[in-house]
């Protein structure tokens, strides 16, 4: 159990990796505003005090990192992967203190903040590697006389804005290709998760970075450091990862410079069962779906869809596998379930189940907070959902898993098409020409085929309609931080 910064220095084996201050042009500073509290959501005990940097230090990041690109735009890519790589390394061998960290102000079972730190870092990886293929091309002259190249170069500095529910990954995502392709990065991590943020700089730092190419401006203050992200003319891209109410906050104020924009935003992913699937494979798949998290991931399952002849046996096999997984401390052995971040989750987890029953729903499992208090909330499933239900065209982003019923393959396609989000979906069957049906049908960047989870660094994540703009990782993904020129040659 944590209760204090010292409680979380304890359980690591680096205890200097536990940073507070901003990390800015290589130096680390304190906020002019003082600090902000990072409470830990297990125990709601203030575990740590961040650095909180006002408008105008962030301002001087922006400077910094604008100065610094200029040089490491002139390393070879071969050079900057190398120093990549050697953050990567980093990475991985604090796996374990990282993953602590993560689990103290974010609360997910640590196993699975371990696993996030892996993932994390395979996109510094990844893009190590890339930094060393960013090719141009050459183009037959349109006269005798000249000649055409094409050439790409770094953006210039990249601002990032990043959500609590991965607190690494959606950093390291961003920053991995935004410096492999020469930018320099300014990161402002969500208010309630820094320190996962705070300590990519200490190890940003140690590998060798140099200064003010990799910054964190830690901030209680988000809207007023966005705006100083899409005001600010030094800053060439803003990269976002967040509810989509943001994005079109983001996106309006990064309008009025013509900022280049990446919008990874809100979800409403449908999970699709068909009578030919797998059934103990889908319920599986549904569990890692629709649970992972805690349900806290724009690509978990909003809305399960079971065709009606499976549709007994599907919501019984995954009640019975539910039921016996363990809600805690996410540093306890054995967590399956932690807390939801805040008392604002729980809320609207007890919202949808609410407005789910009084239409007709029946809960078959869970359905309140846990005995356990706190933020702390009974995995629930609920039958009878309907597409009258907020669910239906809310994201939950909790862990509440609604099944709805279907007959035929045009209704769950009409039904899972019916939304304004278009990030990740997901169905099992077996049938070869349903399988391009439906895949080819459903409007969504993702789609996972008998599978429930389909996060790598090596394909290209991203929404369509209201779920965002552009894709991240792989090696679509660098393309967002470079500006292709063209060179029209007389000779
Ligand atoms: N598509 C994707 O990959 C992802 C999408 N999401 C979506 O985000 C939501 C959950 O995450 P959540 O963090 O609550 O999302 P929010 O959009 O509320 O916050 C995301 C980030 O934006 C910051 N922020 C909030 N308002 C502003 C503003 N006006 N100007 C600048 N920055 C601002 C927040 O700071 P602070 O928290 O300090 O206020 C946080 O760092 C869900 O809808 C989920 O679907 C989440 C993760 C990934
Ligand atoms: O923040 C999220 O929900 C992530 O984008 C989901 S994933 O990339 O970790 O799957």
């Amino acid at each position: 159990m944590l209760d204090t910064m010292t409680d979380l220095k304890s359980l690591l084996k680096d205890p200097s990796l536990l940073e507070t201050r901003a990390y800015i042009g290589g130096n680390w500073v304190e906020g002019d505003h003082g600090t902000f509290d990072v409470t830990n959501p297990a125990r709601g005990d203030v575990i740590a005090q961040v650095s909180d940097v006002s408008r105008v230090q962030v301002a001087g990041a922006i400077t910094q990192a604008n100065t610094a690109q200029k040089d490491w735009a002139k390393w070879t890519g071969k050079e900057r992967a190398a120093v990549l790589r050697k953050w990567f390394d980093l990475m991985i061998e604090n796996q374990s203190d990282l993953g602590i960290i993560l689990t103290a102000e974010m609360g997910k079972p640590l196993a699975e903040s371990v696993g996030e730190i892996a993932y994390g870092a395979s996109f510094i990886e990844f893009f190590a590697e890339e930094a060393k293929r960013i090719y141009g091309e050459t183009i037959p002259g349109h006269q005798r006389d000249k000649r055409i190249t094409v050439i790409k170069q770094p953006i210039g500095v990249a601002a990032s804005i990043t959500p609590w529910n991965f607190p690494n990954a959606m950093i390291t995502r961003k920053a991995g290709p935004a410096l492999a392709a020469g930018c320099a990065f300014v990161a402002r991590p969500a208010a309630e998760t820094p320190l996962s943020a705070i300590v990519l700089g200490v190890l940003a730092e140690r590998a060798g970075i140099p200064a003010g190419v990799f910054n964190v401006v830690p901030s209680s203050r988000s809207s007023e450091i966005g705006k100083e992200f899409c005001e600010n003319d030094a800053v060439r891209k803003l990269t976002f990862t967040g509810s989509t109410e943001v994005g079109r906050i983001l996106l309006r104020q990064a309008a009025d410079s013509v900022m280049k924009c990446s919008m990874e935003l809100g979800g409403n992913a449908p999970f699709i069962v068909f009578d030919d699937a797998d059934l103990d494979a889908a319920v599986e798949g549904a569990i890692l779906c629709k649970f992972r998290n805690n349900g806290q991931t724009c690509v978990c399952a909003n809305r399960i869809y079971v065709q009606a002849g499976v549709y007994d046996a599907f919501a019984e096999k995954l009640r019975a596998r539910v039921a016996d997984m363990k809600v805690g401390d996410g540093l306890e052995d054995g967590t399956i379930f932690g807390p939801l971040i805040n008392a604002d989750a729980v809320v609207k987890v007890q919202e949808h189940i609410a407005d789910a029953t009084a239409k007709g729903a029946n809960v078959i499992l869970g359905g309140n907070p846990s005995s356990l208090g706190g933020t702390f909330f009974e995995p629930t499933i609920v039958t009878g959902a309907t597409r009258d239900m907020a669910f239906s065209t809310d994201e939950t982003f909790g862990p509440l898993a609604p099944l709805f019923k279907f007959e035929d393959e045009d209704e769950v396609i009409a039904m899972a098409n019916d939304t304004i989000f278009g990030l990740a979906s997901y169905f099992y069957a077996k049938d070869l020409s349903r399988v391009y049906k439906v895949a080819e049908a459903l409007e969504y960047g993702i789609v996972g085929v008998n599978t429930g989870i389909i996060s790598t660094e090596v394909a290209p994540f991203g929404g369509v309609k209201q779920s965002g703009l552009g894709r991240e990782g792989s090696h679509h993904g660098i393309e967002d931080y470079l500006e292709m020129k063209y060179i029209c040659m007389s000779v």
